[in-house]
């Protein structure tokens, strides 16, 4: 399944300990150069921070991908990609404009490999501003309920001038304020015209809806869906503002909010997002946005059965929070090269 160069590996990035990436490469070489050729394993070729490699490469995804001929190999982002590999996939997560020069002249030397997915498409989800356009864009009112985006204005002027600009656009109070880099978790939730003057631009401020305090965890990998409830910030009470002057600060507060898919919470509250809305939306998006790995963050309005809102969506989540994720991304990655094989001409004249 590989094409030329060799394997090797290395250091992925700064935060990664050198010695032990090193060890795993060596191994991971040997083991490809002792392959005979028809039966190669699918070299995935993967460049994440440390923390990342941690909680997605964790033992149950590696174990299954060797029973399933598939190989992990880390690659080293000081060195020219084409040196390293050979791959038949390439998965990353790293930001920075050398490493998106160095992923897209690899993608156009190398058009063989896929890579996962491409800088240009992943950027439109690093920013709060342009990360929901697509979403806000569709019409999904027929589709087994509605789904929107909670009204927004990006601000980027002087504080003082913020409640202003929040009373000319109609938003209303309270407003979750987001930094316009969705990399940064430093979020806020405003309540009065005074405290938007405390806030930090460039943000985006999006209006605050009540969901009962359960939040709808959309995992994408490729063609798979999987849903998880999470906790999420409980209602506001909007009789009570006058009583919750000020900022309240809520930093990594997805991160740090447990998984409530045991819980016992109330059904209008609990019960998941229709299936086929979320399948035309996953769809839609796919195809629009051009990502395979990503996930949308979604809500209900509460106290209503089919209004969802989207407040969130990243790339590469993460998956290793997603129950079964280690089945559902081994097969999309066979499903990968099982697709470029039935491309390739001399396939297609066998089938005749
Ligand atoms: N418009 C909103 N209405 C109600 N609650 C919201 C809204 N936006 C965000 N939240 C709450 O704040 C949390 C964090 O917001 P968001 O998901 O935008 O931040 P994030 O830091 O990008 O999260 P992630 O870790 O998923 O990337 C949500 O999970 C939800 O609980
Ligand atoms: O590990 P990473 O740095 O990619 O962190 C991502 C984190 O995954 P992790 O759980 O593996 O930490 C995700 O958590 P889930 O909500 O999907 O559970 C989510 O918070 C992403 O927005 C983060 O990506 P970032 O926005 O910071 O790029
Ligand atoms: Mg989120
Ligand atoms: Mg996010």
């Amino acid at each position: 399944m590989v094409s030329g160069g060799r394997v090797g590996g290395g250091e992925g990035e700064g935060e990664v300990a050198a010695v032990e990436v090193a060890a795993v490469a060596v191994a991971d070489e040997e083991e490809v150069a002792q392959a005979p050729a028809a039966a190669r394993e699918l070299v995935v070729g993967y460049a994440l921070t440390s923390k990342k490699a941690k909680s997605f490469l964790q033992p149950k995804l590696r174990g299954l991908a060797r029973k399933k001929g598939i190989l992990f190999v880390a690659i080293d982002q000081k060195r020219p990609l084409s040196d390293q590999g050979p791959f038949d996939i390439v998965l990353h997560k790293l930001t920075g404009r050398e490493w998106q020069q160095l992923l897209e002249e690899y993608r156009e030397e190398h058009p063989e490999v896929t890579v996962l997915d491409p800088p240009g498409a992943i950027e439109h989800l690093l920013n709060r501003q342009s990360m929901l356009q697509e979403v806000s864009e569709l019409d999904l009112s027929d589709c087994h309920g509605r789904v929107g985006v909670p009204k927004q204005l990006f601000v980027n002027t002087d504080p003082s001038s913020i409640p202003a600009a929040v009373m000319r656009a109609g938003l209303s109070l309270p407003l979750v304020a987001k930094p316009l880099v969705a990399k940064s978790h430093e979020l806020s939730l405003a309540y009065d015209p005074i405290s938007l003057t405390k806030l930090e631009p460039p943000l985006v401020l999006q209006e605050f809806v009540n969901h009962g305090g359960v939040l709808f965890k959309v995992y994408i990998v490729g063609d798979a869906i999987r849903v998880v409830r999470r906790f999420s910030l409980p209602n506001v009470d909007v009789g009570d503002l006058p009583n919750n002057a000020g900022v309240f600060r809520f930093p990594r507060v997805s991160c740090a909010s447990a998984n409530a898919d045991d819980a016992d919470l109330d059904p209008h509250v609990a019960e998941l997002p229709p299936r086929p809305l979320l399948e035309i939306l996953a769809r839609e998006l796919r195809r629009r946005l051009g990502l395979r790995l990503f996930n949308i963050d979604m809500i209900r309005e509460h106290g209503t059965r089919d209004r969802f809102y989207v407040i969130d969506m990243n790339y590469f989540p993460g998956y290793g929070k997603m129950p079964g994720y280690e089945h559902v991304f081994t097969d999309f990655l066979l499903s990968l090269v099982q697709k470029e094989y039935k491309r390739r001409p001399s396939y297609s004249s066998c089938e005749g």
